[in-house]
């Protein structure tokens, strides 16, 4: 499977939209919005896990050439409240030995632990490494440092990053803090009241 620029035409879901954006391969783009205003339905919608209408495409590859499970192996959503399904941390890992904890700032042994001692941030730190150990060719990532401190958050955002440029996988980066966007993004766009997307400057995304 191939990666490549991520491309957004027309989405529409539930009403918003329609969405038109484009993400090239090894870049990130922030999106922000007022709450409820269907941040999450989008990310949800471009990896295919709510009904909506429009076109999504990976480079050459367009959504509706793939079964639903393989398109989400190769976009990868990160949602803001991570699902487990097994007892230990460890199952839910494809190559848990591959691992790097310490990156996050969290103990080496964490892998051996049961999923119900982990605190919130270690949720989310560790539902992004199990994100990343399955190789996506892109990220939809939802509020991925919002449980996090200040130095967990720099941590994650340097992970993401790393792995965006090693992989030249595109990034969607849902979040509401603009600092942060301005930060990790090339480029930083935002829904109105209205849910239409518009860049910084206020022109509609195109
Ligand atoms: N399955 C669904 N069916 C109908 N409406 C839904 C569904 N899922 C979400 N919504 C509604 O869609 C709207 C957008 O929700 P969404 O979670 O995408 O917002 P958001 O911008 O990510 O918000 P926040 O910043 O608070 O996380 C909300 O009004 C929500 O209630």
């Amino acid at each position: 499977m191939q990666g490549g620029d991520l491309i957004i035409d027309d989405l529409v879901i539930r009403g918003l939209g329609p969405v038109r954006l484009t993400v090239p391969a090894g870049t990130c783009v922030g999106v922000s919005g007022p709450s409820g205003i269907g941040k999450s339905s989008l990310l949800r919608a471009v990896a295919d896990m709510e009904p909506h209408d429009g076109r999504v495409c990976l480079g050459a590859t367009d959504r509706d050439a793939l079964c639903a499970s393989e398109w989400r192996r190769m976009v990868g959503l990160l949602p803001s409240e991570s699902a487990w399904w097994a007892d230990g941390v460890a199952q839910h890992f494809l190559t848990p030995e591959a691992v790097c904890p310490e990156a996050l700032g969290l103990r080496e042994e964490v892998l051996t632990w049961p999923v119900k001692r982990l605190s919130s941030g270690e949720r989310q730190r560790l539902s992004l490494l199990r994100l990343l150990d399955r190789r996506p060719r892109a990220l939809l990532l939802d509020e991925p440092t919002a449980n996090l401190d200040g130095e967990s958050t720099r941590r994650v955002e340097s992970l993401i990053l790393d792995y965006a440029q090693t992989h030249r996988a595109p990034v969607i980066w849902v979040g509401h803090s603009v600092d942060q966007l301005n930060r990790v993004a090339q480029r930083v766009v935002s829904f109105d009241a209205d849910g239409v997307l518009r860049e910084a400057g206020g022109e509609v995304c195109r």
